[in-house]
């Protein structure tokens, strides 16, 4: 498990006229910066909803030191997570359900130097995918439909994360837990106890007056929660 609890604010729920300045308010030394930056790229195919693609992902590449989070929400993601990776991304997530050969994907991801991660919508079981997590470094379980912010959590998700803590724990994996959608001070603490390491928060954290603040009293809350 991830000495403390890993929060990456999403900024899907940020203004994107000011996106610097979003990512400087939870990047600052201290307990108030995020681990990472969770980026959503949409393609209006994959999910309903269009974001921001590679250029922009490029541009804030050089406008933090906080790690990107890249989750591509996105059709054939075969073809272009490549760029992110290459772009210096340090996390970039495909979904098993639009990717043709994900295993594939995860080996080119991790010799373009990022790191790769697979995610599953809560309708898909993590059973048929169990064999192939060690080619992954994160697990990202999405607790709500992809597409947008701002949704209810849905609770049913996290047996999927109990398994997948059984999994990591007992067979020594190094994959990091990520749960994404919904997530805020009401919810964090059952996603905690049920063994996630990493919690993408968007409207939790940019819809607060201090999003550096939100940050850091999640983390709180989640590490108060974990079970170690
Ligand atoms: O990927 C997604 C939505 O598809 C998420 O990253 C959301 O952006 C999280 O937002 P909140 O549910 O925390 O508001």
């Amino acid at each position: 498990m991830a000495d403390r609890p890993l929060i990456a604010p999403s900024i899907l729920s940020a203004d994107f006229a000011r996106l610097g300045e979003e990512i400087a308010a939870i990047a600052r030394p201290g307990e108030t910066r995020a681990d990472w930056v969770h980026v959503d790229v949409m393609d209006a195919h994959f999910v309903p909803n269009l974001t921001l693609g590679l250029p922009v992902v490029q541009s804030l590449i050089k406008s933090t030191d906080v790690p990107l989070d890249c989750h591509l929400m996105i059709d054939d993601p075969d073809r272009w997570a490549i760029g992110y990776a290459e772009a210096g991304a340090y996390n970039v997530t495909v979904h098993v359900e639009a990717a043709n050969d994900p295993v594939m994907l995860a080996k080119n991801l991790r010799a373009a130097g990022a790191k790769a991660g697979l995610s599953i919508k809560p309708g898909t079981p993590l059973e048929p995918h169990v064999d192939t997590l060690k080619h992954y470094d994160t697990l990202l379980v999405m607790s709500v439909e992809p597409g947008f912010g701002g949704q209810s959590f849905m609770p049913d998700v996290l047996e999927k994360v109990r398994t997948a803590r059984r999994l990591v724990d007992t067979g020594h994996l190094k994959l990091v837990v990520e749960i994404d959608g919904g997530i805020n001070a009401e919810t964090i603490e059952q996603a905690a106890e049920a063994g996630v390491d990493c919690f993408v928060a968007g409207s939790a954290v940019y819809g607060a007056d201090d999003p550096g603040r939100a940050v850091a009293a999640l983390r709180e809350q989640a590490a108060r929660s974990r079970r170690d």
